[in-house]
């Protein structure tokens, strides 16, 4: 079964500290709910999992989470140095796995040290190392969890409109040179992102309201309506988002 963005489920929850926590209730679920195995996630990065990363580090939900049964990896990332502001590594380190003890052997990063598309191998060569496989298994998926968030312009991940990236059927890890924003980046493609056992998209803000219904009317145009799931896509939403 392959799940594209129309048969998405909707949350519209109050605001954005909602959607925060209830992205982090799905997180805690769903690794308590695979209590034998460990638990793949994908980090989305830009602004909105901010709030999600300090409720995560916080007293109500540290000690709720097994965090050595957890391995960090990242959906995408701008080719910047490590530790630049703009990283959503440095985002996700200072914010969130700097306060919690999680092993260090479960963070895959995305290096940034040489060429975009030399680090675009090195981390497709640690997800496949990480999965075991150099192929991805139909029924076996090699994200428990993808988080997404929404740009104005319709991008997901570093799935950016007009990139050649969009094109990628075999490719775990692909790269971007979007003109439209700053920085080269290395991104999950389409078919990485589509072995996941669910796809939880994070969509805050007025300024998402129109890409949110072009989204959710699965507009071709946008990048982050061509993501698909062999799992569950979930929207969380907050009313402002979604106009309600
Ligand atoms: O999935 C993602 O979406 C965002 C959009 O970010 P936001 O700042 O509007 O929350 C993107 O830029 C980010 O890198 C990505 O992982």
């Amino acid at each position: 079964m392959t799940t594209d963005i129309r048969n998405a489920s909707l949350e519209t929850l109050a605001d954005s500290e909602a959607v925060a926590l209830r992205m982090a209730e799905l997180l805690v679920e769903g690794i308590q709910a695979k209590a034998d195995g460990l638990y793949r996630v994908a980090l989305s990065g830009g602004s909105t999992p901010k709030r999600l990363f300090e409720l995560l580090a916080s007293d109500a939900f540290r000690n709720r989470v097994a965090w050595d049964r957890l391995q960090v990896f990242y959906g995408d990332e701008r080719h910047v140095e490590l530790g630049h502001p703009d990283g959503n590594q440095t985002v996700a380190q200072s914010v969130l796995l700097r306060h919690v003890p999680i092993p260090a052997e479960n963070i895959f990063p995305i290096p940034t040290g040489a060429t975009v598309t030399a680090d675009a191998a090195v981390y497709e060569k640690a997800l496949k190392a990480a999965y075991g496989s150099d192929e991805l298994e139909k029924g076996r998926p090699l994200f428990d969890l993808v988080m997404l968030g929404l740009g104005t312009d319709g991008h997901t991940a570093s799935l950016f409109p007009g990139q050649p990236v969009l094109h990628e059927v075999k490719a775990w890890v692909g790269t971007a040179a979007p003109e439209t924003v700053p920085y080269e980046r290395v991104t999950l493609t389409y078919p990485a992102i589509a072995s996941s056992a669910l796809v939880v998209f994070l969509v805050t803000g007025a300024s998402k309201i129109e890409m949110l219904e072009r989204l959710r009317a699965g507009d071709q145009e946008l990048p982050s309506a061509r993501v698909t799931s062999e799992g569950r896509i979930v929207i969380l939403a907050d009313r402002a988002a979604a106009g309600a």
